[in-house]
């Protein structure tokens, strides 16, 4: 039987029942604070000495909630999140909606998540002031979107890092439904203002998704709000992260919206008509179980996730097979906890559009007994950080040899030894770190508050499931 979903009154008659002494879980805090105020606090890692034996509750989703907040601000009515994420991304996107004049409240349960009750306004407001788009990815794209289906007139800004991210695809798509943008800064790159006032239907639009899926998810997102709907068509070359456009067509399908992909695979035709308030219950974060799946193989011994979906759209349910072929015993149990069992094995592995997995595997990949390949994720270079050079130069530092190709890398694990590891702003380069820290003795990683991004708990889950792995005297 799959276990009651967090937040439901079945998870709350349970939760008590559920607990195991091993089995570590955190209350969220607000995680709302930036990380540039922690770049100069060293964590040291936590080593293990001894093999794992953890359960592990992982917070919920980012992608799903923000796409969920989106649509429910779009929804004729007022939908009901559960066990929804409270991070750093999320907060910004909760933030960004009530400037839009949509009702947010909370309600936190015992079992420490979260139900995000969203009242949309019968017409979105004007947002007065820039809506701070942070370092999020989903809120610098999603949120100009929804901007111009409500007509807007109003600026964006975000983090240093952020001003670097790519932008330009997105921005010139809803250019050509009419939207005037005006840049303060290198053109096509936040921090810029929009006009939507003039917002004209579009036949087909056109859009360079080699960048980021994020330009077609938030076209989609917003596309039943525009009078006629939308054909949508991504431009000759590769489609970045093609898991999360698939994820944002089945939760438009999902909340009942119309949506036909063409034949070839590129094109979404998405039926004009306002989708219905709706109730839903996030799934956990698979890419941020990622870390913890992936610390069974580096320290050796048992991490179980409790809640894993036994069908998901989510990029890190692949972590199943991966883990599998790099060597470790991989199980889900009809009650949905996925176990992982390092038996001390770690095999290198050709991957390809691992996304947002990458920094996590590619840590792995430096703790394996052979070279591995990861392809399809040049994008990442326009992620929180170059990450493909951010990694090249930390997983260095541990012994690896990395070199950056156009299109990923190739890792060639070696001897390994400490180092101070940096973060650049990077909540996955942190929990990469964190990482190679159980397997190597002596590493300290830069700013660890960064993973308030998408999970403001996790130096905290990450030390109790650590701790699990220290002899007993
Ligand atoms: O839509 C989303 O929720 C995301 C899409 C992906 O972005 P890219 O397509 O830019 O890789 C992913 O890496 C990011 O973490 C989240
Ligand atoms: C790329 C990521 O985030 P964002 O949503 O900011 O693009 C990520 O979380 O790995």
């Amino acid at each position: 039987m799959q276990a009651p979903a967090p937040g439901s009154d079945e998870a709350a008659r349970t939760s008590t029942q559920r607990v195991r002494t091993s089995q570590i879980s955190t209350q969220p805090s607000t995680g709302s604070t930036s990380s540039q105020d922690h770049a100069s606090s060293w964590w040291q890692a936590p080593y293990a000495q001894a093999p794992l034996d953890a359960t592990v509750i992982v917070p919920a989703s980012k992608s799903l909630t923000n796409r969920y907040l989106i649509l429910a601000a779009l929804a004729s009515s007022p939908s009901t999140i559960h066990n929804a994420l409270i991070s750093r991304d999320t907060e910004l996107m909760l933030r960004a909606l009530e400037s839009f004049g949509v009702g947010i409240e909370r309600k936190e349960h015992p079992d420490g998540s979260t139900t995000v009750l969203v009242a949309p306004p019968a017409q979105l407001n004007q947002a007065p002031g820039d809506v701070d788009c942070g370092l999020a990815g989903t809120v610098m794209r999603f949120v100009p979107a929804l901007a111009a289906v409500a007509g807007a007139k109003l600026g964006f800004d975000g983090d240093a890092s952020a001003r670097l991210r790519p932008m330009a695809p997105v921005l010139d798509a809803l250019a050509a439904l009419g939207v005037d943008f005006a840049y303060s800064g290198e053109p096509g790159k936040l921090p810029f203002t929009m006009d939507a006032r003039q917002l004209a239907p579009a036949g087909t639009v056109q859009i360079d998704a080699s960048g980021s899926s994020q330009f077609i998810s938030a076209l989609l997102l917003a596309a039943p709000a525009l009078p006629g709907g939308l054909h949508l068509r991504a431009a000759d070359g590769p489609i970045a992260s093609p898991d999360h456009i698939t994820m944002t067509v089945q939760t438009l399908r999902e909340l009942g919206a119309g949506v036909q992909i063409d034949a070839d695979g590129r094109g979404w035709q998405i039926a004009a008509g306002r989708i219905a308030g709706f109730t839903v219950t996030v799934e956990p974060d698979l890419s941020n179980a990622g870390p913890f799946l992936a610390a069974a193989l580096a320290a050796t011994g048992t991490v179980r996730v409790p809640f894993w979906p036994s069908q998901t759209t989510q990029v890190g349910g692949k972590w199943v097979q991966i883990l599998r072929s790099m060597g470790a015993e991989v199980s889900l149990g009809a009650d949905g906890v996925l176990t992982v069992h390092g038996t001390g094995a770690i095999h290198g592995i050709d991957y390809a559009d691992a996304s947002e997995l990458a920094p996590t595997l590619a840590a792995l990949c430096a703790l394996a007994d052979s070279p591995s390949r990861l392809t399809g994720i040049g994008h990442l270079r326009g992620h929180e950080t170059d990450r493909l050079a951010a990694l090249e130069a930390e997983l260095a530092k541990v012994g690896a040899a990395v070199q950056a190709t156009e299109d990923g890398l190739v890792i060639t694990p070696g001897p390994l030894r400490a180092a101070d590891l940096e973060s650049y702003e990077d909540h996955r380069m942190a929990t990469a770190g964190a990482l190679l820290g159980l397997a190597v003795q002596g590493i300290r990683v830069q700013d660890i508050a960064t993973t308030s991004k998408t999970m403001p708990g996790f130096p905290a889950l990450w030390s109790a499931m650590a701790a699990t792995g220290q002899k007993q005297d």
